[in-house]
């Protein structure tokens, strides 16, 4: 079980929102789609539930593509919100489990479920226009889910949550995997993805810039940041093949340098000169990678 996307591409006019996309995403995965604005993801998505239809390519979920797929097989959270204001909680997700084929009560069995996990049980009978904007959203990812999809698809769902309400909803993603749910995600915090998933691609301009293993990302990005602390003046540093900048805070000098054997080298100068109290190298983030690849940070 996979969903594949082949080659596809996407234009809108003379606008290519998305450029001969290949992504394969194994079920039971939880795959993570980082991008600046405009990059495709959003686009990307809308082919994955079968809302736009690729100008070339392929998209498929277990082998079809997903015009043809039940409709209770895939979940979608838009990143464009859209719930009834004026309908109740309950109401509302009666009406839009029961166009997925669900009866009412397994409905309401699964909704109850889900409004204790997200501690707002009293909101069952609330009207939708009357949550706040965080509740509102966790209402919304109770419309993507109440149907047990195989393949979930949301489009920034941490998006505009406080922390402890960011914390349930990541619990409630990782328990949706842990069952066996397929999970794609687009977030603009790289900390999310970092934290939850295992695969992920950054898009740039409608291609993947990144692609893969976050393990295999990291370790195949040779730059590496230094972080020394001594009782001695470290600006000779600067001028050491391989560092690429320095930055000297009151405690720490921090160094980026193009790898590993430039932390060796250092490592074996600084011998000569005095105690060191601190030597340590650190992994790149998720944001260094994306800083590089795509040039920019978010804004
Ligand atoms: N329906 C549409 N008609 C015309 N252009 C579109 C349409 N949808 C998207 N685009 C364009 O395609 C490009 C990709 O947009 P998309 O919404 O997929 O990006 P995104 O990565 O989701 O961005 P964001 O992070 O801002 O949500 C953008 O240049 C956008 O303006």
């Amino acid at each position: 079980m996979a969903l594949r996307m082949e080659n596809v591409t996407k234009r809108f006019g003379a606008k290519t929102a998305v450029d001969q996309l290949f992504l394969h995403i194994d079920s039971g995965e939880m795959f993570g789609m980082l991008g600046a604005n405009g990059a495709g993801k959003t686009t990307t998505f809308r082919m994955m539930i079968g809302l736009f239809a690729p100008d070339d390519g392929g998209v498929s979920w277990n082998g079809s593509p997903p015009q043809s797929l039940d409709a209770r097989i895939i979940g979608y959270l838009p990143e464009e919100r859209g719930l009834y204001p004026k309908l109740k909680v309950m109401e509302q997700m009666i009406y839009l489990g029961r166009l997925r084929g669900l009866s009412k009560h397994d409905i309401v069995a699964e909704v109850d479920a889900w409004l204790e996990r997200f501690h707002i049980p009293h909101y069952r009978k609330a009207k939708v226009e009357n949550l706040s904007k965080g509740n509102q959203q966790k209402i919304q990812f109770i419309a993507a889910v109440l149907h047990r999809p195989q393949l979930l698809i949301l489009d920034e769902p941490f998006s505009g949550l406080d922390p402890i309400n960011v914390d349930l909803l990541k619990k409630a993603v990782v328990k949706l995997k842990n069952e066996g749910t397929t999970i794609v995600f687009s977030s603009h915090d790289m900390k999310h993805v970092e934290s939850l998933c295992e695969n992920l691609c950054i898009m740039d301009k409608g291609k993947p810039v990144v692609h893969g293993k976050l393990s295999d990302i990291k370790r195949t990005y040779e730059k590496r940041k230094l972080h020394i602390r001594a009782d001695f003046s470290l600006s000779f540093l600067g001028d050491v093949d391989g560092v690429l900048q320095m930055t000297v805070g009151a405690e720490e000098t921090m160094l980026a340098i193009r790898d590993e054997t430039v932390a060796k080298d250092i490592f074996s100068r600084l011998q000569d000169y005095g105690y060191v109290r601190h030597f340590s190298v650190q992994e790149p983030t998720l944001h260094d990678i994306f800083i590089e690849k795509v040039g920019r940070t978010y804004a």
